[in-house]
């Protein structure tokens, strides 16, 4: 069972909420890193703890959201290891798999709808890295966390 580590700021409560419960729909094991309540938060708090649960091992994949999806998928883009995409619509969460082999994907709750959240969580999920010239270019870019 594939285990998906969620995190968010108050901004994405409520549809983490839903988006949990739509991978548990399918199977998936997900562990919260986010905050529950909608008292205000800093998103860098959530998008470094996924990126650590991501980065270590203990999920294998990781999903974050804040109110734009931009602020907490720059926390979780400083952690080293982590490739995060903020993703509004499926082809570009498809592709950053297939090309970019990102880790995290990230999404806005003030930005998309909860059904457009679940297909591009869907596209991304079912999406597998094409390796190949791609993988020469995620090697280039990884080597920068080293300079
Ligand atoms: O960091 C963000 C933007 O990059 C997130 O969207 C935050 O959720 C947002 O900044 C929170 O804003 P608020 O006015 O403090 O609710």
């Amino acid at each position: 069972m594939t285990k998906i580590g969620i995190g968010n700021d108050h901004a994405g409560v409520e549809l983490k909420r839903e988006i949990t419960q739509h991978l548990q729909d399918q199977g998936y094991e997900v562990w919260n890193y986010g905050t529950d309540t909608e008292e205000s938060c800093s998103y860098s708090d959530y998008g470094k703890k996924v990126a650590k649960a991501v980065v270590s091992g203990e999920v294998e994949k990781g999903i974050l959201i804040c109110g734009t999806g931009i602020g907490i998928s720059l926390a979780a883009n400083k952690v080293k290891g982590i490739r995060a995409a903020v993703c509004s619509e499926p082809c570009s969460a498809r592709l950053s798999k297939q090309h970019n082999n990102t880790n995290i994907l990230a999404f806005g709750a003030r930005i998309i709808g909860p059904e457009m959240a679940k297909m591009i969580v869907d596209e991304w999920l079912a999406a597998e890295f094409q390796g190949g010239r791609h993988q020469e270019r995620v090697d280039l870019l990884m080597a920068i966390e080293e300079e």
